[in-house]
């Protein structure tokens, strides 16, 4: 496997201390696709060491927030900060504190656990033995050492959750991003892949942005945005939204503020 050139990341004269701004502020964002608005003018912050869940049905906007805040669509009007650093001037500095989980799956199903994890160290430009320390360090903490050999294409659909989840954390991102990351698994997978993901929040002080239609993925605690049409119809720490909606659960208040029906099964 030939190693991929490493994602350059120009310096910077001035560095925002990491520890008095938020881990991700969206300021006035907009996105059309050509005449379709997906985007208006969407502002909210993640802090770090908190968990914000980024509420929307199917067409909310999420994925395309997501593609602007990992620079896969230019920004047409607004901006994107990680940690100050503004993703359109300053991608390799703001690149380099994000990790993301995409929605579709990323994984090169042919190749093994640990090749899939060397292979986006290099593009961090981590070193070999580096690489291998911290794929060897993240395969345990996510349960599949015994795996590391085997090809992706083997695991059930939570173990490769996982290891996106390990992927994305090798650079030792301070702001996660998940569009979606329990579509499709089953009950045990999703919890799993849950706690795993606040563990992250309350040990080592991580800012999660967590994209989901799913209620019952969101606790007491939790930051949450709600996105509906492309537009922000709430946000702030969960029981504040859902007292400012006059309800008396998350799944009231969402109905109340975005006039959808629930779906059952707790989705939004
Ligand atoms: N490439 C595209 N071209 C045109 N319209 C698009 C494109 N991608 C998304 N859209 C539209 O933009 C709006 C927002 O879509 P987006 O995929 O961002 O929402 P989402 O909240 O991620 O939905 P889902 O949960 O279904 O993934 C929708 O109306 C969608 O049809």
């Amino acid at each position: 496997m030939t190693s991929p050139a490493p994602i350059t990341e120009p310096r910077e004269t001035s560095r925002p201390d990491p520890a008095t701004v938020p881990a991700l502020a969206i300021d006035g964002v907009s996105h059309s696709y050509g005449p379709r608005r997906a985007l208006m003018d969407v502002s909210f912050n993640v802090q770090p060491a908190s968990f914000t869940a980024l509420l929307g049905l199917n067409g909310a906007g999420k994925s395309t927030l997501f593609s602007l805040i990992t620079r896969l669509f230019g920004i047409q009007s607004g901006r994107v900060g990680i940690f100050g650093h503004d993703v359109s001037k300053s991608p390799g500095e703001a690149l380099r504190l994000l990790g993301v989980v995409f929605q579709p799956r990323t994984l090169d199903l042919d190749l093994s656990l640990t090749q899939n994890l060397l292979y986006h160290a290099a593009l961090h430009g981590i070193s070999r033995r580096e690489a291998s320390a911290r794929s060897a360090e993240l395969l345990g903490r996510i349960g599949l050492s015994d795996r590391a050999g085997s090809k992706v294409r083997d695991l059930s659909g939570g173990q490769m959750r996982r290891l996106e989840i390990a992927r994305a954390l090798l650079h030792r991102p301070r702001l996660l991003l998940l569009d979606e990351p329990t579509v499709g698994l089953d009950v045990k997978a999703r919890a799993d892949i849950i706690s795993h993901v606040r563990q992250l929040v309350t040990e080592q002080g991580i800012g999660v942005l967590w994209a989901t239609h799913l209620f019952d993925e969101i606790m007491a605690g939790d930051d949450l945005v709600v996105l509906h049409q492309g537009k922000v119809l709430a946000q702030g720490p969960m029981s504040r939204v859902i007292a400012e909606a006059s309800a008396q659960d998350v799944n009231t208040a969402f109905m109340r503020l975005t006039g959808a029906q629930t779906m059952p099964g707790g989705g939004a």
